[in-house]
């Protein structure tokens, strides 16, 4: 018997049968089920000819009971089609492509069910129209990607239980799916019992279900809920080409500057608010790009007045003087400008301490005032009087608001006068780098062996961030803002910048001072390790950091710290940890 079962086995192997299904049903009922099941399926796909046919349908039955009515046909189309364009209405689009495609369609659809209702579907150019109306609006629906995302990933969701169940992860569900520029991100429920480590664990075979590349999804915890997560699916690698830079989007000076996105497709944000900032590698890295980025943003918002200094003849910042209050491009305008910067930090700081007030709130009547200087290395190279102020104002000039950006090709230790300046620079943008020590020199020491490999980074605009909220190595790349974007920004907000505050402007009028050095007094060092102490977060700064920040020595800054305590204006949060 068992010796009949293998032989037959074998035959049935060797000579397969078609399957024969015996369905319950009639058997055009299940084919007409089948063909609606299909019908629904690629209803996105068929959309322009469904609407066809309910246009052909409608305009008809109107044709037929309310000819007259096709004046307000025509009417509702134009309101609508307006409607369309203007707000996206009732479409529910956003972007401009798609407000114009949504209008377009909706003139073109309503004006034809006008004729239709005046004329009748059958008179004849009208169902040419119809059918070439369908074939043309329908080419950029069947191409649009965003579309093609969005019923990719609906069908994912439908399909998601059964490929739950071959991954292992039986009982997840999808509870909602958003489509973005660069793939998509759903949340997650997990069954109880599972938790987000069951996922992670199950990464490999989420990707080869979905079909995606290595390294396509990501998971992340919900902070909420331990049984939910967030399961991001990148379509395409963001770091891949050049990322166009989507306009500004910060209105103030206290929204963080956008600058790129990293490899995971996360924004990488940056809050530039009574902080420094230095961008540094090689020659065609992209450090005018993300210089470009960043004056984007600030020439949008109205309470910043922007200086610049570029001694390379003008050739990186002159595109936006008419956004720059002033522009210095000469080894002798470029003291000048900062000796002014230092004199408005003094007059601030002055009337801050009259007032009792710690820091400068920025307003369009009080801005603050952000100095960008391209290629600070040339600057100390050709105009050594001017390094001084530079220095001043970045251990003094976060408080009130004055602020510094500086890029660099050579962070040499002269040019960073041996790490004084960097140290007071909170935000490092370390592009891709020759050396490998130049990592060291642009972000901090050591940092080269924590993982934070610029030397390695393989195209223009790719870079690694060091700032709040950002201390893991991770690889971001910079949007790409074009000359004409440039020129395109600068006109558009060159009406709207503001002038600096009476108070400052009165600092820069007053007599004119010598270019001396600044010295620095105890009452600078002081107010460096008071900002410190102001922008500490809530678990303190420790030593080393004030000693950082003040570039004094552990004696001064314990001094310091036991005497402001005592005037109640710093405090111990815990052991050696300080703040305001
Ligand atoms: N974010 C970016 N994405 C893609 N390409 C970029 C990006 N930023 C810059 N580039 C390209 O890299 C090239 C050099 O950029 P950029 O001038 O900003 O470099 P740089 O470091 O300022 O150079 P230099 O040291 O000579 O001033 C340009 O051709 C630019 O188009």
């Amino acid at each position: 018997m068992r010796a009949y079962g293998r032989r037959h086995r074998r035959w049935t192997r060797r000579h397969p049968q078609p399957l024969l299904l015996v369905p319950d049903e009639p058997v055009l009922l299940v084919g007409l089920a089948s063909i609606a099941r299909a019908l629904f399926r690629y209803r996105s796909e068929a959309a322009p000819i469904y609407a066809g046919l309910v246009l052909a349908g409608v305009g008809s039955l109107l044709h037929h009971t309310h000819r007259s009515a096709w004046p307000l046909v025509a009417l509702i189309t134009v309101l609508v089609a307006v409607a369309s364009g203007l707000r996206g209405f009732p479409w529910g689009v956003e972007r401009r492509e798609e407000r114009a495609y949504a209008a377009t369609a909706t003139a073109v659809a309503g004006g034809w069910l006008s004729a239709a209702t005046a004329l009748g579907v059958s008179s004849r150019p009208l169902f040419t129209v119809l059918v070439l109306g369908i074939v043309v609006l329908g080419i950029p629906w069947w191409s649009h990607r965003r579309r093609r995302a969005r019923v990719r990933v609906d069908r994912v969701i439908h399909a998601w239980p059964d490929l739950a169940d071959t991954i292992g992860l039986d009982g997840s569900r999808v509870m909602s799916a958003v489509v973005d520029t660069w793939g998509w991100r759903a949340r997650m429920k997990l069954k109880p019992g599972q938790s987000v480590t069951d996922v992670v664990a199950r990464v490999p075979a989420i990707e080869s279900a979905l079909g995606t590349r290595p390294g396509a999804v990501r998971v992340e915890q919900d902070p909420t809920h331990a049984g939910r997560c967030t399961m991001r699916v990148l379509a395409v690698d963001p770091h891949a080409g050049a990322i166009p830079w989507p306009g500004p989007t910060a209105t103030t000076l206290a929204d963080p500057i956008e600058l790129g996105v990293f490899e995971d497709a996360t924004t990488v944000r940056v809050p530039l608010l009574r902080r420094h900032a230095l961008i540094g590698g090689t020659t065609d890295s992209g450090k005018s790009g993300v210089l470009n980025v960043v004056l984007g943003n600030l020439v949008a918002c109205p309470d910043v007045v922007l200086w610049g200094i570029d001694l390379k003849g003008g050739m990186e910042l002159q595109p936006w003087a008419p956004c720059l209050a002033r522009l210095a491009t000469t080894p002798d305008e470029a003291p000048r400008l900062l000796a002014d910067a230092v004199a408005v930090l003094e007059a601030r700081a002055h009337a801050s301490s009259r007032d009792n007030s710690r820091v400068w709130e920025p307003t369009p009547n009080a801005p603050a005032l952000v100095i960008v200087i391209d290629e600070y290395a040339e600057l100390a190279d050709t105009a050594p009087d001017a390094v001084g102020y530079a220095e001043s104002v970045a251990r003094r000039g976060r408080a009130v608001a004055v602020d510094l950006l500086a890029a660099t090709q050579r962070p040499t230790q002269k040019a960073m006068g041996g790490g004084a300046l960097r140290s007071q620079m909170s935000i490092r943008v370390c592009l891709r780098v020759r050396e490998r020590r130049d990592v060291d020199l642009i972000l901090d020491k050591g940092i080269l062996a924590a993982g934070w490999h610029a030397h390695t980074l393989d195209a223009p605009g790719k870079f690694y961030v060091l700032a709040d909220g950002h201390n893991q190595p991770r690889r971001a790349r910079a949007y790409l803002v074009t000359d004409d974007h440039v020129r395109d920004t600068a006109v558009r907000y060159a009406d709207q910048r503001p002038e600096l505050d009476p108070l400052s402007q009165a600092a820069i009028d007053g007599p004119r001072r010598a270019l001396e050095p600044p010295r620095v007094t105890s009452a600078d060092l002081e107010s460096a390790l008071l900002s410190a102490l102001d922008e500490a977060p809530d678990d303190g700064l420790a030593i080393p950091e004030l000693i950082k920040a003040t570039g004094m020595s552990r004696t001064w800054v314990y001094d310091r710290l036991h005497a402001l305590a005592t005037n109640g204006r710093a405090r111990q949060v815990t052991r050696g940890r300080w703040r305001a």
